[in-house]
């Protein structure tokens, strides 16, 4: 069945067309809105792996549709379903590692497969399509639900910093740590964004910047080392960002320079605020140090857009996220509550209740 947010307000980086998925190729925001169709599996890992899709919800859920295209196609070779459906499951684990919606998303989805089988693969087919459906509209309702819950911790005035893009691009749709903003301006609030630019893939100044203001939320971006001057002179009330995955004890890995803002959140006695849905806590990982942190290709900090700007010969890092430890973090923003420390019985608490 045929699943897409048509509200003008709603920015969605996927579409379930019933036989194909469509993808908003965020390589190209904000200067081309183009939607990619896909077609298999492998074509959803491709996608996640070159950074069409990105931020951790919207990896896992676009992986969920991947294995629905697993199954789909499988359906005419019904007595290798199951061996094919556990082969675009492994595939699609491989494309990102430090998200860790991706293997709740692709657990959950293959627990169901493993459960129905043997069954018929026609409804096979149709009962993971539809667990695809509810995991994505279980997002959104949690995203909105941590709006709701965030944004009473934002003051009316407030100028809120935030990093990466964290927002309906990043998820299902509407946002977690870009959904507290806009839920503090739906409730009146007036709320001045800063978006750091987040270099080298710069998901601040294209996507952060693109999606607030396609929702009418006045937006600056700063160049990432101007955070520090900015805090330094009073000029942000609170930061809040999204995670990739928060460890046992509380600690989050998000976007490379996140653990940077969190140091001067504390030095200057200002709010840091990670908001996030219960699917990316990882109580299997019992602190920050042990998540697998991602690191790209060196060409993605050599180069900006087509201009190489390090000379030939050198060398460069491209670490995609770096670990917050939880004692710099105010407060987990989730959807069933507002979590503070100590973050382990908190955490534990949370992921239990219904
Ligand atoms: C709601 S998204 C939270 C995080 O996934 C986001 O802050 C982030 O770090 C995304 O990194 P990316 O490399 O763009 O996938």
């Amino acid at each position: 069945m045929k699943a897409r947010n048509t509200a003008p307000d709603i920015i969605c980086p996927i579409s379930w067309e019933g036989d194909h998925l469509l993808m908003l190729d965020q390589r190209l925001l904000p200067w081309k809105e183009r939607w990619l169709k896909l077609r298999t599996a492998r074509d959803v890992h491709r996608a996640i792996k070159e950074m069409v899709i990105r931020g951790a919800p919207a990896i896992g859920i676009a992986a969920a549709f991947g294995l629905v295209l697993a199954a789909r196609g499988a359906v005419r070779r019904p007595r290798r379903f199951l061996e094919t459906l556990e082969k675009a499951a492994s595939l699609l684990a491989t494309a990102r590692p430090t998200a860790v919606n991706l293997f709740w998303t692709l657990s959950r989805m293959m627990n169901l497969a493993r459960s129905l089988w043997p069954g018929e693969p026609q409804e096979i087919f149709a009962r993971l399509e539809e667990e695809a459906q509810a995991i994505w509209s279980e997002d959104v309702a949690a995203n909105r639900r941590m709006g709701h819950l965030g944004a009473q911790l934002i003051a009316d005035g407030s100028t809120v910093l935030t990093h990466c893009n964290a927002g309906a691009l990043a998820t299902g749709g509407y946002g977690t740590a870009l959904g507290v903003i806009r839920a503090a301006v739906e409730s009146g609030k007036k709320i001045q964004v800063l978006a750091d630019e987040t270099r080298p893939y710069l998901q601040g100044a294209r996507l952060t910047a693109w999606e607030l203001a396609r929702v009418g939320i006045p937006v600056t971006v700063i160049n990432d080392s101007a955070a520090g001057y900015l805090i330094a002179k009073g000029q942000v009330s609170a930061i809040v960002v999204g995670a990739d995955r928060i460890a046992a004890n509380g600690d989050v890995a998000n976007k490379i320079g996140t653990y940077t803002l969190a140091v001067l959140a504390s030095r200057h006695g200002i709010p840091f605020y990670v908001a996030a849905p219960r699917s990316t806590v990882d109580l299997k990982t019992p602190e920050g140090q042990r998540i697998p942190i991602e690191q790209r290709a060196p060409e993605e900090v050599h180069f900006c857009g087509r201009q190489r700007m390090t000379p030939s010969g050198v060398e460069a890092l491209a670490v995609a996220f770096d670990v917050t430890p939880a004692e710099l973090i105010t407060a987990i923003i989730t959807e069933v509550g507002v979590l503070r420390p100590p973050y382990g019985p908190a955490l534990e608490a949370a992921l239990r209740e219904d």
